[in-house]
């Protein structure tokens, strides 16, 4: 699975200030205007060819929540969109408010979501690492998907069940036969992409960002089990509730946004 000492767990959201990145150009989060973005009529849809029986295990990093993959073989990919080479899955996580007006990372239109699900592959065309691509500026392609409140998800409650198992940071519990193609939205096709960033440390800008158009729908209950996660361990005295594990959107800095729909 892929290496999540990169989603650093003792990095507390204080983080979120301007972090001093080298070079610091194509940093992620940003806001999508969609007036601004730029329709490719090159851009291909996603394929995604996911393989439930590469999950493994889903662990609280004192930051998120990880679903981890076994990316030491081709089994789980993605391709095509606006990506040249081969990715593979080697983990999703999410990002969520303290309460439905907020939580997203990415924002359309200055419009927030409540929470916001990464899908993170690696370029295993040209690497045989996580830990190599993710320093790589084509290393690393991450699907971004919106979440809304609304109906409950039925492909989602699998993993909320499991999430009272790993409350507290550093919690590992074993987590198979999960396929995340029924976390994306019914249309793939539609999608904004940029050139960016990691969003938690090391910030590195490393990633091809793929933002779905349509968002998918989960209950408030669903969205509350979320909240009820710790980004403390066990053994802290002081315990904080896992929200707002967000960073705020950052300056465009001349990138261009392709739409792959008009
Ligand atoms: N939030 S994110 O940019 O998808 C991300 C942060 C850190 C590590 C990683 F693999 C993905
Ligand atoms: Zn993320």
């Amino acid at each position: 699975a892929c290496s999540s000492k990169y989603v650093l767990s003792q990095m507390h959201p204080m983080w979120q200030g301007p972090l001093a990145v080298p070079g610091g150009d194509r940093q992620s989060p940003i806001d999508i205007v969609v007036r601004k973005s730029v329709y490719d009529s090159e851009l291909k849809p996603l394929v995604t060819d996911y393989d439930p029986e590469t999950c493994q295990q889903i662990w609280n990093n004192g930051y998120s929540f990880l679903v981890e993959y076994d990316d030491t073989t081709d089994k789980s990919t993605l391709k095509g969109g606006p990506l040249q080479d081969q990715f593979r899955l080697c983990q999703f996580h999410f990002h969520w408010g303290e309460t439905n007006a907020w939580g997203s990372e990415h924002t359309v239109d200055r419009r927030l979501f409540p929470a916001e699900l990464h899908l993170v592959h690696w370029n295993s065309d040209k690497y045989s690492l996580f830990e190599e691509a993710v320093m790589e500026d084509n290393g690393l392609a991450v699907i971004g998907i919106f979440l809304k409140v609304g109906k409950r998800h039925e492909g989602l409650q699998k993993l909320v069940d499991a999430l009272p198992a790993i409350r507290h940071k550093g919690s590992i519990v074993e987590f198979t036969r999960f396929d995340p193609a029924c976390l994306l939205p019914s249309n793939t096709d539609d999608y904004w992409t940029y050139h960016g960033s990691l969003t938690t440390p090391p910030l590195t800008e490393s990633v091809t960002w793929m933002v779905m158009k349509q968002h998918i729908e989960v209950s408030h209950d669903q969205l509350a089990v979320f909240r009820s996660l710790l980004f403390t361990a066990a053994e802290e005295e002081v315990q904080k509730s896992m929200v707002n594990n967000f960073r705020v959107q950052q300056p465009l800095r001349g990138r261009t946004v392709r739409s792959s729909f008009s």
